[in-house]
């Protein structure tokens, strides 16, 4: 749904992105990472038909951005990090001022402006000024009014920013009841944890350069093969950690001050499951098999080296 190809650009003498290729399939919520001027909103404002590259060429849907913003605006929600709102209109006055600046008829207009404040459980507050409202109620008005037009793509940079956990939580159900209607979500963030429980594939940025793509887990494997989870155990026998240690493909086992079992492994999902199959054969009553460390935050530190441009 989007392709980014061979992209390269410059401000003044600075290169800022170097020969950048990625695509985001269909139907992904595709999370776009990487340290503080790594290159990520320039690559976003390019999708968005808002900058040029300087080389390659930039597909959303097949449409080449530069050939034809117009038409690649019609299938595409922009949520950039920070956006302005007319502080002194309600919400609902807020949502139809921008239907009509999409085109949508008077009409059409009060039908489209209900069903995005349902989605975005806005109803409420209808008739509030956007003035008074929170941080986490003005991103949903961004996001409600980036789908007035029911654009197929939609793309957010760093949509959870400054949010309180709450916020957060609502935001990614949000994002993912879109998923859900049929929508290719792109988003940004530094906030891994929050990503890697969303996302379903990654694209990792460094010094304008992709360091690693595809889905969480794929990376994971290619950069690292050994692999943690901790694992809780209700009245641990005196023998677990040897039944742990005879587990498939287990290379050790420690026990944690907090009384959990760090059980380092060789493999993938399957292996885990099967190292769970072998905990509850071997009668230990599991409590909780947890990643020791956040993946997606494994593979950031992991491919990182912390550069800035
Ligand atoms: N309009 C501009 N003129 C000159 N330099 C710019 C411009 N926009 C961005 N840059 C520089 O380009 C580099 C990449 O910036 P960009 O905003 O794309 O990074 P980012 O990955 O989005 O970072 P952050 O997470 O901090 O938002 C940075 O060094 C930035 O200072």
């Amino acid at each position: 749904m989007i392709r980014v190809e061979h992209v390269s650009h410059w401000f003044g003498s600075m290169q800022v992105l170097r020969d950048l290729s990625m695509h985001v399939p269909a139907g992904e919520i595709f999370g776009f990472i990487g340290p503080n001027g790594a290159g990520k909103t320039t690559t976003i404002r390019m999708m968005a038909t808002l900058l040029e590259p300087d080389d390659g060429r930039v597909l959303v849907d097949g449409i080449d951005v530069v050939e034809a913003p117009a038409e690649v605006r019609k299938v595409l929600g922009f949520m950039p990090d920070a956006f302005g709102v007319y502080d002194r209109i309600t919400v609902v006055e807020y949502l139809e001022f921008f239907a009509a600046a999409h085109g949508i008829g008077l009409g059409a207009r009060e039908r489209t402006v209900s069903a995005v404040m349902e989605l975005t459980d806005l109803g409420p507050l209808r008739d509030r000024l956007v003035q008074t409202m929170s941080k986490g109620m003005r991103q949903r008005l961004g996001i409600a009014r980036m789908l007035l037009h029911d654009p197929k793509v939609l793309i957010l940079d760093e949509p959870a920013n400054g949010l309180d956990p709450r916020a957060r939580i609502e935001m990614r159900e949000l994002i993912e009841e879109l998923r859900s209607l049929g929508k290719t979500i792109l988003l940004s963030s530094h906030i891994l944890t929050e990503l890697s429980d969303m996302c379903t594939s990654v694209a990792i940025l460094e010094k304008g350069r992709l360091l690693a793509g595809g889905s969480v887990d794929a990376i994971g494997r290619t950069l690292k093969p050994e692999r943690a989870v901790k694992i809780r155990v209700l009245a641990p026998p005196a023998d677990v950690e040897a039944i742990l240690a005879r587990g498939p493909e287990v290379l050790s086992v420690e026990r944690d001050p907090d009384g959990a079992y760090k059980v380092q492994y060789r493999g993938s999902d399957e292996t885990l499951a099967d190292l769970v199959d072998h905990c509850v054969s071997q009668k230990l009553r599991l409590l909780r098999v947890e990643p020791d460390q956040n993946d997606l935050e494994r593979i950031f530190l992991e491919v990182t080296k912390g550069e800035l441009q």
